[in-house]
């Protein structure tokens, strides 16, 4: 299988990282076209692909396209390539609020898939939702899972649910690791070093979160193991509910939720 990705930027390149020592591709097989040659020469120095500016090498023959532009430059990306694409690929768009209906447009002859990936993708860690377009078959779709799901985890959701997907699992790491930064500056502010307080604070969360996948338990049950009557634990809960820690979670997904419905009328 040969995959193209248009634009190397933050996400492509996780992909790129979590994808590259996979079995199922061979690092020659991955083409990365950047308008910035920089960026083309970094993504091909560390990751042994093939990356250049303009696509014409590579549109004509692979099996998987990955639209990984900006939104805001999307249209124009798709035009330069939409004539060159061979019938039989499959395109896969991560863009964030970009219609499969508005891609379909674009490519009339080929089955066209929207994923919401994240950057966790690069630790084999990542999360990605999939939602397929009316000419997917199954066989096109389960190249999207198998190319996602290999470096994390994947679901298939329907189209209307992406904004929702994009608030909380494809911003989501940005509002954990602004959490993890906060508790590593209070470890810092009670006395530990720098790199010790941020090594306590993201195993905590990266264990926190393994416990809830691994126990199918609710997350206000593992809560309830940890706080202790009369002990540490629910003097810090308190402090949590008071400041509305909760809220502003909830409101920060919904703020995203609500910009990618937003960019998505554009
Ligand atoms: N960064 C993230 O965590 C996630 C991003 N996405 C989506 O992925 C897409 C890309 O996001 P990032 O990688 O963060 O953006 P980025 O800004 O890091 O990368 C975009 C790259 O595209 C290049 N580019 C622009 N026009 C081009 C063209 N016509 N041909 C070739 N290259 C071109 C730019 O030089 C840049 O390197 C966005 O649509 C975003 O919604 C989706 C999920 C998560
Ligand atoms: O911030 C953004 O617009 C992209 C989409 C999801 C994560 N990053």
């Amino acid at each position: 299988m040969k995959i193209g990705f248009i634009g190397g930027g933050a996400m492509t390149e996780a992909i790129v990282c979590g994808i590259s020592s996979q079995p199922w591709i061979k690092p020659q097989d991955i083409y990365v076209s950047d308008h910035k040659e920089d960026r083309c020469n970094y993504l091909k120095e560390k990751y042994s692909i093939n990356a250049i500016v303009g696509a014409q090498s590579f549109i004509k023959t692979a099996d998987v396209v990955i639209l990984a532009i900006k939104p805001q430059t999307a249209f124009k990306a798709v035009d330069e390539i939409k004539d060159s694409v061979d019938a039989g690929a499959i395109i896969i768009s991560i863009i964030a609020g970009l219609a499969l209906a508005d891609l379909e447009k674009s490519f009339p002859d080929n089955p066209v898939i929207r994923v919401m990936p994240n950057t966790p993708m690069a630790v084999s860690a990542g999360m990605s939702a999939i939602a397929t377009g009316s000419k997917t078959k199954k066989a096109d779709a389960n190249i999207a899972e198998r190319i996602f799901s290999s470096a994390g985890q994947a679901v298939i959701v329907e189209e209307k649910l992406m904004d929702a997907v994009s608030g909380l699992s494809g911003s989501g790491p940005a509002f954990i690791f602004i959490l993890i930064d906060a508790m590593s500056d209070a470890g810092v502010r009670a006395g530990l070093k720098r790199d010790t307080a941020v090594k306590l604070a993201a195993q905590t969360v990266f264990g926190s979160a393994k416990m809830v996948l691994e126990t199918g338990m609710h997350p206000a049950q593992l809560r309830d193991q940890v706080t202790s009557p009369g002990g540490t634990t629910i003097e810090g809960v308190h402090i949590m509910e008071q400041r509305g820690v909760r809220g502003a979670m909830i409101d920060a997904i919904t703020a995203a939720v609500e910009k990618s419905k937003a960019m998505g009328k554009k």
